[in-house]
């Protein structure tokens, strides 16, 4: 094997091992990485996607997120930014929505790494809500394409694929995840605990609206956040 090809291979080969090493890390002492795995946890997973839709609104780039509470207890974020880059890192043979989602990155947010929770880094723990669901799968609609990945414990089978077609002027990111009751003692999510949180966000974030839905049977709600600048 030529030198270079042995050089991607041994990269490439390393690159997935720390990939999965990482997500046996996080998901072997959670709390270490979003605080506890009771109802506080569960709900910082939700806190966690919505701080990435939220740097894109402080970028200047989103203007709605939306924010549902699904009859399954799963959960769907979806902002109406750039969309996260599909683009595939070519010595990695990696697409960036892929790294963002499966790999662990520093920042030591929930605690971990000695930051705040509150004042941490924004944006770096997608792969540790994508460790701790059963499954989760993103989309990404951007350039009239509709960009989708899905992983399972954190662990994906698949590239990213083009699943479908939008209209040109769409763009913009949705999550959707179901946290592991393997991790979770408390899966049932608390609609005013969100309302809260989601009402301080947009208070903190003025100019950008965000909407927040339930659809479970018997528990009906919807509002909306948007507090003028
Ligand atoms: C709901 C959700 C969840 C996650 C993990 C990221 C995002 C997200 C990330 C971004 N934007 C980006 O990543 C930037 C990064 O720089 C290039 C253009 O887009 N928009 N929305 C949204």
């Amino acid at each position: 094997m030529s030198k270079e090809i042995q050089q991607n291979n041994q990269e490439y080969g390393a690159d997935q091992i720390q990939i999965l090493e990482g997500l046996e890390a996080v998901r072997k002492r959670p709390g270490m990485y979003i605080g506890s795995t009771s109802s506080r946890g569960l709900h910082h997973l939700v806190y966690e996607i919505v701080d990435n839709a939220v740097d894109e609104a402080l970028a200047g780039y989103c203007k709605n997120i939306e924010v549902t509470i699904e009859e399954d207890n799963s959960i769907t974020v979806q902002d109406d930014g750039r969309g996260i880059p599909v683009g595939t890192n070519h010595k990695a043979k990696k697409s960036a929505l892929e790294v963002v989602f499966t790999v662990l990155h520093a920042g030591g947010k929930f605690g971990g790494g000695g930051y705040k929770v509150s004042g941490g880094l924004h944006g770096v723990g997608a792969s540790v809500v994508n460790a701790l669901s059963t499954w989760l799968t993103v989309e990404v609609y951007k350039d009239g394409n509709i960009y989708r990945q899905s992983y399972k414990r954190g662990k994906t089978d698949d590239t990213v694929k083009i699943v479908g077609q939008c209209d040109e002027s769409l763009h913009g990111t949705k999550v959707h995840f179901l946290p592991d009751p393997e991790i979770f003692e408390e899966t049932v999510y608390d609609y005013d605990t969100l309302k809260q949180r989601l009402r301080e966000t947009a208070f903190l974030t003025k100019g950008l609206k965000i909407t927040l839905k339930d659809v479970r049977e018997n528990s009906h709600h919807n509002h909306v956040f948007h507090y003028e600048g």
